[in-house]
This record gives structure tokens, C-alpha cells and sequence, in this order.
């Protein structure tokens, strides 16, 4: 399968990254070149074809468009002219007006990847028009499921599943850090305060995802009656930490 991007920032160069360590071939990725340079250093970098226009684009069976959101209007009517085949939106667009525009044998699909996808441990959320064909569905579904887990979700709830996977690595890393902080001021280096707290993190993770207990009853367990946890727990509660997420997750999804 070929695949072309236009805009290789973050989540263009994340997704690249994660296709190639999933035995993608580098030869089968092709990136527009952009007035900023970035995609010409990044076809450097990963060895890609670098497509000098829209027209080059048409020997992808799928164009990923990774660029602010505020571009993707300009980059669908280039498209729109040029390019025939699946595109995959991770800078928004609405479903059912972009489609409507866009000629028969071209559709346009909704992804929402998170950063881990570069690991091939990421979560993408993706959202079809209704009368998406079940080959274009399955395409998209595969090629995400390279990177790691695929919610295919209504486009109404696409943005609250792209902010629970999407946004929330940047609050845990701003936790990472914070523990640390805490970590040094009591006499742990810098690096191996992360090196704790990341395996602190995975084992939690893991142990949640491997048993599926409650994160109550696994708070529960490690809450010694009259010990030193649930001392901690009592000042989380007091500086309202779970508020602070779901207001934050809220924040993020307006
Ligand atoms: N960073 C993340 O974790 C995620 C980002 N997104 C969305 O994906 C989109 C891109 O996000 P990031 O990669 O973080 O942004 P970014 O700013 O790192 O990358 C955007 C890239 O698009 C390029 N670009 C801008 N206009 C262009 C044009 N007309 N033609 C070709 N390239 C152009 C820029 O040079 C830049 O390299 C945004 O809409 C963002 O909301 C979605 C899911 C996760
Ligand atoms: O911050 C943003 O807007 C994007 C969407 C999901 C993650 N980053």
C-alpha cells in the first residue's frame, strides 16, 4: 500500500515513524514538500519520496493530511483537483460536507492518532461517513491497527474520544514531571526519578489492563490503613486532582 502526507509535524512524523517500524516500506511513503522545509528534511531523514506536487500524489491509495487545521481547506481543494483515492484527515473537517464535495471515487475519512502511535502503542480514533465502503473502512482500519489499538466511533464523539487518547498523554507527561519534581526535591537524581515513575506508570497500567479491576479497588490495595498513602490520597482529594482532570478533559474537548 502506498501512502502519501502532507504536513509531516508532530503527528505526521509520529505516524511515519510507527509505519516504518511495523515493516512498512519507506519506498512505499511519500511526502509533499512543503514551503517550510520540514517534509524535505523528513524524507531525508526517513529515505521517502518527496512529492514536488499534488499531482504526484495520485499513486497513493491513502493521503494522511497532518497539517493545523486551519490549512486543511486550501489542502482539500488541491486535492479535490489532483488526487484520487482515501484521505484521512487528522486536522478535522466535517464528514458528510467534505465528501459531498469531493468526486465519487474519492472519500474522505476522520483520524484522531495519539502520540504513541510512533511506538506502535498508540490509540486511533476514526470516524467514516456512513456510506463509506467496506474495503475504504478496512484499508484505514489495518493501516492504523499497525500502530496500535483503532476506536472506529461515531463523528460526534470522534473529539471526546481524541481528547481522552489524544490530549491526555500531555497531562500524564506534566504528572511525570511533577512526581519527579517532588522526587528530587527529597534527594533522587533527575533521571533516575523517570526512570522510576515510567515503570511506575507501565506496571500501574499493565496490572489495571492485565487483572481489569476497578482503579478503586486497586487504590484500595495499596492504601495501608493509618499509613502513608492514604495520606497522600486525603491531599489529592483536598487540592481536588479529580476535578482538576475532568475539568481539564472538558477544557479540551470544547
Ligand atoms: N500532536 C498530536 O498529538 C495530534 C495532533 N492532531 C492534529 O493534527 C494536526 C497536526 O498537528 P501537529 O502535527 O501536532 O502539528 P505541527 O505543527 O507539528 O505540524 C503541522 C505540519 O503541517 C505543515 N503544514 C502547514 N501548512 C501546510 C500546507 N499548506 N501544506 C503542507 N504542509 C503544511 C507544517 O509545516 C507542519 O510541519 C493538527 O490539526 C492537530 O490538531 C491530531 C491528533 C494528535
Ligand atoms: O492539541 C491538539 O489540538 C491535538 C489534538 C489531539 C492532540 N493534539
Amino acid at each position: 500500500m502506498k501512502i502519501g502526507f502532507i504536513g509531516v509535524g508532530k503527528i505526521g512524523q509520529a505516524i511515519i515513524k510507527g509505519l516504518l517500524s511495523s515493516q512498512v516500506n519507506n519506498q512505499d511513503i511519500m511526502v509533499l514538500k512543503s514551503q517550510h522545509h520540514t517534509a524535505q528534511k523528513v524524507a531525508q531523514k526517513y529515505h521517502l519520496f518527496l512529492a514536488n506536487d499534488y499531482s504526484a500524489l495520485n499513486v497513493n491509495e491513502i493521503v494522511i493530511v497532518a497539517v493545523p487545521q486551519s490549512a486543511l481547506k486550501a489542502i482539500l481543494e488541491q486535492l479535490k483537483a489532483h488526487y484520487h483515492g482515501l484521505i484521512v484527515s487528522t486536522s478535522g473537517g466535517d464528514l458528510t460536507a467534505v465528501n459531498a464535495e469531493l468526486p465519487v471515487d474519492t472519500s474522505f475519512v476522520k483520524a484522531v492518532p495519539n502520540t504513541p502511535v510512533q511506538i506502535n502503542a498508540g490509540i486511533t480514533a476514526l470516524s467514516f461517513a456512513d456510506q463509506e465502503s467496506e474495503t475504504n473502512r478496512n484499508l484505514v482500519i489495518n493501516l492504523f491497527q499497525k500502530l496500535g489499538q483503532v476506536y472506529v466511533v461515531p463523528e460526534k464523539l470522534l473529539g471526546i474520544y481524541g481528547t481522552v487518547a489524544g490530549c491526555t498523554p500531555a497531562f500524564v507527561d506534566i504528572m511525570m514531571e511533577a512526581l519527579s519534581d517532588a522526587a528530587v526535591i527529597n534527594g533522587i537524581p533527575r533521571q533516575q526519578s523517570y526512570q522510576i515513575i515510567t515503570q511506575m506508570l507501565l506496571g500501574t497500567a499493565q496490572l489495571a489492563q492485565k487483572t481489569q479491576q476497578h482503579p478503586g479497588q486497586l487504590k484500595d490495595e495499596v492504601t495501608t490503613p493509618g499509613g502513608s498513602t492514604i495520606r497522600g490520597v486525603a491531599e489529592l482529594e483536598a487540592t481536588g486532582f479529580r476535578n482538576a482532570l475532568i475539568q481539564a478533559v472538558e477544557a479540551a474537548n470544547k
